[in-house]
């Protein structure tokens, strides 16, 4: 584990006051984007900070679209780590539509609404891939931060393997699983199915709904 260097102009840190508290916010550039950590508590230095890196989703973080449980883990995160008393939010842009951009997410929202199909083949039938996201940046600011090693807020297996393969220890992983409603119980349900996702059962609402 060593300190990994920003240069000056690619990072920056203040207090954020929030309603839940304030945090350290720090704003970095990484491959192209700019993201954000926001830091709670004593995490820096430490071992086994629960962290959450949440993939940017402008219309489930921002808009409170109900089709993905985006925006209510992104709360339900941030009460998580203040509740703790300490942890770590990365807010990784870039990751749009995981990874294909807001344009296309709301392309393959057409095909989902028009045609029935699921977050990964609406994809697949645009010819876009289902998941190019990179968490190099977040592994970075991690360093930077010197966390020794993480308990990850997150359903996807995915997110854990690649934090390692970064070089973050990743000791635990700690579900993130968000109620089911009648518009984003077709999104759960296949990201449970198709995209491995550690997510319940979930009951299938009837087109009625
Ligand atoms: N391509 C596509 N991306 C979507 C759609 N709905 C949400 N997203 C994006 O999906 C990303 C979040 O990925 P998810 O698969 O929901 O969850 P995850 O981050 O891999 O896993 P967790 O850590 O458990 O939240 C965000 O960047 C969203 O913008 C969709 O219908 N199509």
């Amino acid at each position: 584990m060593y300190t990994e260097a920003f240069s000056d102009t690619d990072v920056a840190e203040s207090d954020l006051v929030t309603r839940r508290g304030t945090f350290r916010a720090i704003a970095f550039w990484a491959d192209g984007h700019e993201h954000m950590a926001l830091v709670y508590g004593s995490a820096r230095g430490r071992e086994e900070v629960l962290v959450r890196m949440h993939s940017e989703c402008l219309t489930g973080d921002i808009l409170g679209a109900m089709r993905c449980e985006c925006g209510e883990q992104l709360n339900s995160a941030l009460d998580a780590i203040v509740r703790e008393g300490s942890g770590v939010l990365v807010y990784l842009r870039g990751h749009e539509g995981r990874g294909i951009g807001l344009v296309a997410k709301v392309r393959t929202h057409v095909l989902q609404d028009e045609l029935g199909l699921d977050t990964v083949d609406s994809a697949t039938e645009l010819g876009l891939p289902v998941d190019t996201r990179d968490y190099a940046p977040a592994a970075k600011v991690l360093r930077h931060l010197r966390v020794r090693s993480v308990r990850l807020l997150s359903n996807n297996p995915d997110k854990f393997e690649a934090l390692e393969a970064h070089g973050i220890p990743v000791v635990a992983r700690v579900p993130l699983v968000m109620p089911a409603n009648p518009h984003n119980i077709g999104y759960l349900t296949a990201k449970r199915d198709r995209l491995g996702h550690d997510l319940p059962q979930v009951e299938v609402f009837s087109d009625s709904h």
